[in-house]
């Protein structure tokens, strides 16, 4: 089968340089010279691969990425950038770019990118299915994890599984509310009922409120038939509302309509509809300060979040941390026919330094790629620094830097006592075994540490 590439840039001259080239590579290639160009190319064909520029008018090519996003989630994508742009391309990565390449490059170099990219994606898209499955097993599967915050949260939501208490999950981008959300909703006596997402942030108003509240035939124009919105198709189960600070106004009405009313009207009807759902929604803006400013409604606000929850980003549990790579690759092990069981000490120690701007799903994201390179079944720093993100390697290659003893030392142990707690699944005393101390040691060590 030929794979399709669309090239996007405003260069005229640089796309027929790559055209050609990627051509005799054997891909079939069509290119666009805008974002919108490109947009419009993707409703028509599907491909294999995007490449794009990043820096054109008035669609560049973050936003085409964002565009791309909300209809594949897998599809490959590259982002060419200027020498300038790297922080953009970082960007790019986080929003789920396969990767940038800086101009000026080799027609080589992106031929070699763009067959790794393309085998990339088919991976993923073979394994669409079994993934599928695995993400009702994920949820199972939920790194609940030993942290304080989250144990807390986990206790409330036991305690309100009985009751239809919608439940606003607040926590910056990555930290797994999606993920929470759904656990919340496997833990609830509708369980065995429908859960669906929507992501008030991805679709225009008119849309998001079709595909809440439905529509009747001829409510707008192509309404040839009439549909029924996610809140009746949702009876009996959850409705989780993702990017709830995005809702327009006017859809925020409607919605705390159909909270205190258990009623809706589809647009273009009159005659209303009664729901059964429970409500849990997210944000990962600060939506105190929304309902302050009045861009969101105080009463929809207090409605949402009967049972308020924030979820603590990563580098604020870092207690996790282990157990979250440790998941993480398992999980990629299964999913690549790896067989990583090693992390080297300057990349457990990178891991550890790391900020996690983008959270679990950065996280996520580097173990994949690590998992992916690593020889040796042993994931070094290099297999986690070949990825975009900042990685101040010298720091970590360098051992020969002056240290504090002291702090050394305390750092070294804690790492330690983290690993071993992970490798043990929180059981104290597996760990103390593994780590050849005794339990009380331990205790003490976990007590002096705040572990
Ligand atoms: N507790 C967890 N255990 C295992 N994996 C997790 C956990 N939390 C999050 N993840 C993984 O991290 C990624 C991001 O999680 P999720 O989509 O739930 O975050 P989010 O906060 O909803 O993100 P966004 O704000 O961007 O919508 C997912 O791929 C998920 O599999």
């Amino acid at each position: 089968m030929l794979h399709k590439i669309l090239l996007v840039d405003d260069e005229q001259e640089l796309l027929s340089i790559l055209k050609r080239s990627l051509s005799r590579q054997g891909y079939v290639v069509h290119t666009a010279s805008s974002g919108e160009e490109a947009w419009k190319a993707l409703s028509e064909t599907m491909y294999d691969l995007i490449v794009s520029d990043l820096a054109m008018e008035p669609m560049g090519g973050l936003e085409l990425l964002k565009q791309v996003r909300t209809i594949d989630s897998i599809l490959p994508f590259i982002i060419m950038t200027g020498a300038g742009s790297i922080e953009t391309a970082v960007d790019a990565i986080k929003l789920g770019a396969y990767h940038y390449i800086t101009k000026p490059f080799k027609t080589q170099e992106l031929a070699l990118l763009a067959r790794r990219a393309i085998e990339h994606g088919e991976l993923h898209r073979k394994l669409e299915s079994f993934n599928a499955q695995e993400e009702d097993d994920q949820t199972g599967a939920m790194v609940i994890g030993n942290n304080a915050v989250i144990q807390q949260m986990m206790n409330t939501v036991d305690k309100v599984s009985g009751s239809d208490a919608p439940i606003l999950i607040q926590g910056e981008t990555g930290t797994g509310k999606s993920m929470f959300a759904k656990r919340i909703h496997l833990a609830s006596s509708r369980a065995d009922k429908p859960f669906f997402t929507i992501d008030c942030g991805a679709l225009t108003e008119n849309l998001l409120e079709s595909e809440l509240f439905g529509h009747v035939k001829g409510a707008f124009t192509g309404a040839t038939r009439a549909k029924r919105g996610l809140l009746e198709e949702a009876q009996g189960g959850t409705i989780f509302l993702d990017e709830i600070g995005e809702l327009s106004p006017s859809t925020q009405v409607k919605l705390l309509r159909a909270i205190q009313e258990l009623e809706i009207k589809p647009v273009g009807g009159n005659t209303p509809i009664n729901i059964d759902v429970r409500f849990l929604s997210a944000t990962s803006r600060n939506l105190d300060e929304g309902v302050e400013t009045g861009e969101f409604r105080k009463d929809l606000y207090y409605r949402l979040a009967v049972i308020p929850l924030r979820l603590p980003p990563l580098r604020e549990r870092q207690d996790d941390l282990l157990l979250f790579v440790d998941h993480f690759v398992r999980k990629f092990n299964t999913r690549y026919n790896k067989d990583v069981t090693e992390l080297s000490p300057s990349a457990l120690q990178m891991l550890m330094d790391s900020p996690w701007k983008g959270n679990i799903r950065e996280l996520e994201n580097v173990i994949e790629r690590a998992v992916l390179l690593s020889d040796d079944n042993i994931i070094t720093l290099d297999s986690l620094c070949t990825n975009a993100r900042t990685c101040a390697q010298n720091k970590y290659e360098n051992p020969s830097q002056p240290v504090e003893l002291k702090s050394a030392v305390e750092k070294a142990e804690i790492s330690a006592i983290r690993q071993a707690l992970a490798v043990a699944e929180g059981n104290r005393s597996k760990a103390a075994k593994i780590l050849g101390i005794g339990r009380r040691t331990l205790y003490d060590k976990i007590d002096t540490y705040n572990l």
